[in-house]
């Protein structure tokens, strides 16, 4: 299923708008992110999609049908809490055959559709046990299995793995990949942990301030940052910052004037900051001093210190031994210039949406 907002606002409060002009695609089949930090907006989107929540202004659709007045049981949509909601005295196999029993479906098919569901997310050796008795991931699976019962329209899950441990995230994360990959069903996932994001998604909705920030794959959200905030929103190490005025002098010939007048912030991915080009696209070679080096397991990193700020590399494992300046290339891809709006106005690859 399709999912479309057209200039979708909404107000808590009938003055100020916690989200407004909301306009986007979610392809059919996709899986998408809402990313972004605490009061974003990650779940009051998600409950207008699922119409939990009805927007002040603008239209949603389900493919082309107009569902912005449709409510929540008539949209048909399969929801997953971060506290799983499974009935503690119903087994495994009643949880998932609970919407079902709901719904009449008759016994026999019922319990066909359970065993079916318990074998996609893989519980199917847990059927007779209580949720009381499963481990956090388990819970999982089983509240997903429950919510697909139904053949949902969307499958929407708010911070399905916030309650796991790290291991078992990352286990869990390719799960939801997985089953969504195997049933097609459009999935939209709230999350604030980029990682999780960019591991599993087709897309990406970055969503701060009232707004979305940008929606996109993984690789253009990290390649051509729409703006500074979702510049240094993804990405690990934080991407460098600088004010532009710093590396003014180092740019000209390569940024035409016009643009590096508006410039206001620099953005340099750190394994942009290299040693030797070794053929790459370079937009300036930077005369530096190299400050502290650190190594946490296989990750080497060394600040620079240049004209008064302080920048990360992740590339400059290389250096001679006791070399305390040098020229240091940066490179085309990972460096960005922002206008006075934090708006991208120079480096990124083309948009892909
Ligand atoms: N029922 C409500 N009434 C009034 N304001 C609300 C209500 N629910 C959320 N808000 C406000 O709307 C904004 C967006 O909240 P929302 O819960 O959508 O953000 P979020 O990105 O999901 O955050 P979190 O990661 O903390 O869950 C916040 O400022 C929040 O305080």
């Amino acid at each position: 299923m399709k999912v479309t907002f057209k200039d979708v606002a909404l107000s808590y409060d009938g003055k100020v708008n916690t989200l407004e002009g909301l306009n986007f695609e979610i392809p059919d089949g996709a899986l998408v992110s809402l990313l972004g930090p605490s009061g974003g907006g990650k779940s009051t989107t998600l409950n207008m999609i699922s119409g939990l929540l009805a927007p002040t202004a603008g239209k949603i659709y389900f493919d082309d049908q107009d569902v912005t007045k449709q409510s929540a049981l008539a949209r048909k949509v399969g929801m997953v809490f971060q506290n799983y909601a499974l009935y503690p005295h119903l087994s495994v196999l009643d949880n998932i055959a609970f919407p079902l029993k709901m719904a009449r479906v008759k016994k026999a098919e019922r319990y066909k559709r359970a065993r079916e569901l318990a074998t996609l997310v893989h519980v199917d050796d847990q059927l007779d046990k209580k949720p009381g008795d499963l481990s956090g991931g388990q819970q999982q699976r089983v509240a997903i299995a429950r919510a697909l019962a139904k053949s949902p329209s969307l499958l929407l899950l708010d911070e399905p793995l916030s309650n796991l441990d790290a291991r078992l995230r990352i286990e869990m994360r390719e799960e939801i990949r997985r089953i969504q990959s195997e049933t097609g069903v459009t999935t939209i996932f709230v999350t604030h942990d980029q990682d999780e994001a960019l591991h599993i998604s087709d897309h990406i909705m970055v969503l701060a301030d009232a707004h979305i920030q940008q929606f996109a794959t993984p690789h253009t959200l990290y390649a051509s940052p729409a703006n500074e905030f979702v510049a240094k929103f993804i990405g690990s190490p934080v991407i460098n910052m600088i004010k532009a005025d710093t590396m003014k002098a180092d740019l000209a010939g390569v940024v035409p004037d016009e643009i590096l007048q508006k410039a206001e912030t620099i953005g340099i991915r750190s394994e942009s900051i290299v040693l030797h080009d070794l053929g790459r696209k370079i937009v300036a070679t930077l005369h530096a001093e190299i400050g502290a080096a650190h190594q946490f397991g296989r990750e080497a990193t060394a600040t620079l210190n240049y004209n008064g700020e302080t920048l990360l590399s992740t590339e400059l494992s290389s250096m001679p031994t006791g070399t305390k300046t040098g020229d240091f290339s940066i490179l085309a891809t990972g460096f960005f210039l922002f206008d006075h709006d934090g708006k991208l106005i120079f480096g990124g690859e083309s948009h892909d949406e």
